[in-house]
């Protein structure tokens, strides 16, 4: 049976000396909290001081480009540079095409901001059909038993950083 998920992370890497951003937006704000969360949990499991994951929020998940660009710039220009930013959406589809759209046009644009950024930008938007996809993956529901994938783009964030930082 394939295992989804992450998995075994192939060695822990030292985030000890890491400064991480994480920009999440405050639509369905629930799951978004217990991503944050996990995402938190994992990176210090992996050493990130806590003091060194800066958080800040956007309406939706359409302006996680956009503010993940400005929140880059600005920890840069005080002298407090990351080494690597994660965004975190929740997208549920509703009874139109805006999930279809958002869900398309900022996974594109999150892609491209790596280059101008030119730091690891970890893609935590979950584009789910039902809330009940977006709890399970969240590890919120434990009749699923799935587990929460905030921990898995936390562990990300660590080894893009450590392997291929500047
Ligand atoms: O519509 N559904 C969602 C949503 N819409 C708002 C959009 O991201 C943006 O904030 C506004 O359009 C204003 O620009 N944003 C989400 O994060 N999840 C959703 O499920």
């Amino acid at each position: 049976m394939a295992v989804k998920g992450l998995g075994k992370i192939d060695q822990a890497y030292d985030g000890s000396n890491l400064r991480i951003g994480i920009i999440h937006a405050r639509w369905n704000s629930v799951i978004i909290d217990a991503l944050v969360a996990g995402a938190i949990k994992r990176m210090q499991s992996l050493g990130v001081k806590e003091e060194n994951i800066i958080v800040e929020t956007v309406p939706g998940s359409y302006e996680l480009p956009w503010g993940t660009k400005r929140f880059v710039d600005r920890q840069k220009k005080a002298g407090e540079p990351l080494d690597a930013v994660i965004p975190i959406g929740v997208l549920i589809k509703g009874s139109t095409m805006h999930f279809e759209y958002i869900s398309e046009s900022t996974t594109h644009a999150l892609m491209q901001l790596q280059d101008k950024v030119n730091m690891p930008v970890i893609f935590g938007l979950l584009t789910c059909l039902t809330e009940e996809q977006a709890l399970a993956r969240a590890g919120i529901d434990e009749a699923k038993s799935m587990h929460n994938h905030g921990e898995d783009w936390g562990a990300a964030a660590v080894e893009m950083s450590v392997k291929y930082g500047p």
